[in-house]
């Protein structure tokens, strides 16, 4: 795994992200492009319009111009690096292709919006290739547009960074601490043979058993375990350990580690029996706030998800709305709050958007 795909995927369908615009889909639908699994290719398999491609296909022009398809983030966040996947596109990939994003208010129609700003210029493609490109621009995009020029096929479009939680979707500070799309993240694993652990940290429920975090069948004394850092430090209330799918492979028991800000170690669940292909939901009453949670599957096995419901501190929840306002677009930033200079000196400025923080 390379560094950039150690941060998630925001334009990945598996975190709600969609293809709300292309310009021209003659020969494959450009939703293609935000499938979370490897694009796929059968020789040889010809439909009414030709080859059928796993990815976003247009015609061959014939007039001057170029192609564009406008991509809805499942999780806006800051942006790390982009990957143009030309798979199995061999005599008909683009030569060029750029990318531009945008951070957006609300839930706008692909016409309505502006302040597109440059993430990847105009840049070379190799054919049936992953093209890699790093990005440096700390901003909190909505929505990207790949351009592909003049013409061709990509089949994804991997747009990997850091997930920006908007603090007005957070009511009463109370959230999944754990979920990707706020922020939370894998930082160790001992064994992800069959599934990633990443896929624990989903929104939704996972249709199959490959949607889920599984491990190889463990031949020794010790114990399958995952670590996760919250998306900001927070009291636990509910646990959720969801082995949907997991019938003959679920963990026996599991039990759950908390460690806080000053590094102590605190149970939040004792070893529990679990029972296969079951939504476990477990009420939790610590008396500390957590940064990390150490989840040990005894003595292997798999999970769907994982969800780590608590009530951020009124100090998290401050930085969060912060760091939310710092990262926007310049024009966004304008829009919400005119005349306010950042960087704030104080995240109080942020209460009549952000009504939660006066609460404290
Ligand atoms: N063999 C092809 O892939 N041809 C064409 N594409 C499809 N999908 O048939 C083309 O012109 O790029």
């Amino acid at each position: 795994m390379s560094d950039l795909e150690t941060f998630p995927d925001l334009a990945s369908r598996a975190l709600g992200g969609g293809v709300i615009h292309a310009n021209d889909e003659f020969f494959a639908a450009a939703d293609h492009l935000v499938l979370a699994e490897p694009p796929g290719f059968t020789r040889a398999t010809f439909g009414p319009k030709g080859q059928v491609y796993d990815g976003w296909e247009t015609r061959r022009r014939r007039t001057p111009g170029h192609d564009h398809a406008i991509v809805r983030l499942g999780a806006p966040g800051v942006v790390r690096g982009v990957v143009v996947d030309t798979a199995h596109f061999t005599g008909n990939y683009p030569t060029e292709a750029s990318v531009e994003a945008c951070g957006a208010e609300g839930h706008p129609a692909p016409d309505e919006l502006d302040g597109w700003e440059t993430l990847v210029p105009r840049s070379p493609l190799a054919g049936d290739s992953r093209n890699v490109f790093p990005v440096d621009s700390g901003r909190r995009y909505t929505h990207v547009r790949l351009s592909i020029y003049p013409d061709g096929g990509v089949a994804r479009l991997r747009v990997h960074g850091e997930p920006v939680a908007d603090p007005r979707h957070i009511p009463d500070r109370f959230l999944d601490l754990a979920a990707l799309e706020h922020g939370g993240r894998i930082v160790g694993c001992s064994d992800m043979f069959y599934g990633s652990p990443a896929n624990l940290l989903l929104p939704g429920q996972a249709r199959v058993m490959g949607e889920g975090w599984e491990t190889r069948r463990r031949r020794d004394d010790g114990n399958d375990w995952v670590e996760v850092r919250l998306a900001a430090p927070g009291r636990i209330h509910l646990a959720e350990l969801d082995a949907t799918h997991f019938k003959g492979n679920a963990p026996g028991w599991a039990s759950l580690t908390a460690v806080d800000a000053a590094g102590e170690r605190l149970e939040l669940l004792p070893r529990t029996r679990l029972q296969p292909d079951t939504r476990h939901r477990f009420p939790l009453t610590p008396d500390r706030d957590a940064v990390n949670v150490r989840l040990d599957a005894y003595p292997d096995g798999g999970l769907a998800r994982l969800r780590l419901w608590g009530r951020l501190t009124p100090e998290a929840f401050a930085a969060l709305a912060l760091r939310w306002f710092e990262a926007l677009p310049e024009a966004h930033a304008a829009a919400l709050l005119p005349g306010v200079e950042r960087p704030l000196a104080d995240p109080a400025a942020l209460a009549p958007l952000v009504p939660a923080l006066r609460l404290g």
